[in-house]
């Protein structure tokens, strides 16, 4: 019998780590990316102008009868913390982490009322990636082998960040860039988008992949307009997020209206089994891309990937560093992953949650091979020198 979970803790953290919009100043991530507040034009040139580092970092610990502890990262700050400690915490102390399947029923029936999507799912993911880290180090496996094991023994990685050029020099397949301008930039804007994208496609050569983030920016009529220049002037590979995640009906016209060819992606902010189903069976997209610490954790993750492997769709999951790592590895319809480029510049690898992560690996020529990860649980560490806030204490402490 496993040892049981005796403490539940939930703490905030800022300054980058898994709130990897929460750079400093001059970092290319805040550089007049469009998003759907770029029309206003005060909230233009940056996101934290806006708020898209407001939340922070939350940081799940749960600590067995043993003293072991298991934890996670991700976004969801102080409210999240709230949401742990105050109403998920009952799910946990005195449970056993083998029973992830009632807990994650538990956390996210008793919440459906105010939750379903966003900061409280973010939360969910949080405890449900903190169960998986204790299961796997209390049983001595990684995380990945709890997964079924390795389909193959090296994970590629395309980069997201300014810098193709830089990656493909790095040894990444291919390169995301961030879109800069939006629909309230009119055609202008839009002229500025492609000759940007044909500078990179002129820098990186023809057989480089180069895809284009839009982050909820676009309409139906731009998405379109800028698929077929993308593709005929630049040879994109594919376009993402184009449209806002609730516009399922937006996502089937466009992938109906964009060149044979051209990928549509999205789902990063999508989530649930149900979410992604909507996705799927509207024939939204090409790629679905789930970030394991929103969508619902590992648990919710394997129900979207199964769903997605059945239809024949391509699952590539967003950035969350390790806890994608451990998955894409097992799955066949995954194959290649995403590596947020956290270098202001970006002109460098480093860790994508760093500070908060130890132990964090990092593609080497692009790539990352499974026996990296063969640590315990994800195979990382919290890294205590940062300041960890706990603001709402459980009753169990
Ligand atoms: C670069 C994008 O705007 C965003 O910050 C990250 C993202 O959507 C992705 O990695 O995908
Ligand atoms: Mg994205």
């Amino acid at each position: 019998m496993l040892p049981k979970i005796k403490y539940v803790r939930a703490y905030t953290a800022k300054g980058g780590g898994a709130d990897y919009h929460d750079q400093g100043a001059g970092h290319w991530i805040d550089d007049h990316i469009a998003t759907p507040m770029s029309r206003y034009p005060e909230y233009r040139q940056s996101r934290q102008s806006f708020g898209i580092n407001v939340l922070g970092t939350l940081v799940v610990e749960l600590e067995a009868e043993d003293g072991t502890i298991g934890f996670a990262v991700t976004t969801g700050g102080e409210p999240a913390c709230y949401i742990v400690e105050k109403h998920l915490s009952r799910f946990l102390i005195g449970r056993s982490p083998a029973e992830y399947e009632k807990i994650w029923d538990q956390m996210y029936f008793s919440s459906q009322y105010y939750g379903r999507k966003g900061l409280v799912v973010n939360a969910i993911s949080g405890v449900d990636l903190a169960i998986w880290d204790l299961l796997g180090k209390l049983r001595g496996e990684p995380v990945y082998h709890m997964l079924g094991g390795a389909v193959r023994d090296e994970l590629q990685f395309y980069a997201t960040g300014a810098r193709p050029d830089v990656a493909k020099e790095l040894g990444f397949i291919g390169g995301k860039l961030p879109l800069h301008h939006g629909p309230a930039e009119g055609l202008e804007g839009l002229q500025k988008n492609i000759e940007q994208l044909a500078d990179m496609r002129a820098k990186c050569g023809d057989d480089f992949w180069l895809m284009l983030d839009c982050w909820m920016s676009l309409d139906l009529d731009y998405a379109t307009r800028l698929a077929h220049r993308a593709w005929n002037e630049c040879g994109l590979k594919w376009i993402e997020e184009a449209l806002s995640p609730d516009d399922y009906w937006g996502y089937a016209a466009l992938k109906q209206n964009a060149p044979r060819g051209l990928l549509v992606t999205t789902g990063e902010h999508e989530a649930t089994r149900w979410g992604f189903r909507m996705l799927m069976d509207m024939d939204c997209c090409d790629i679905i891309q789930p970030d394991v610490g929103w969508c619902g954790g590992v648990t919710e993750l394997i129900k979207i990937a199964n769903y997605a492997d059945s239809r024949g769709v391509m699952m590539v999951p967003h950035g969350s560093s390790v806890y994608s790592y451990h998955f894409v590895i097992t799955r066949h319809n995954s194959p290649f992953a995403e590596f947020l480029m956290m270098h202001p510049g970006p002109t460098e690898v480093v860790p994508m949650f760093a500070p908060q992560l130890l132990g964090e690996p990092v593609p080497v020529n692009g790539r990352i091979r499974a026996s990296e990860l063969d640590k315990p649980g994800f195979g990382v560490e919290l890294n205590r020198d940062i300041p960890l806030h706990r603001p709402y204490p459980n009753e169990g402490h």
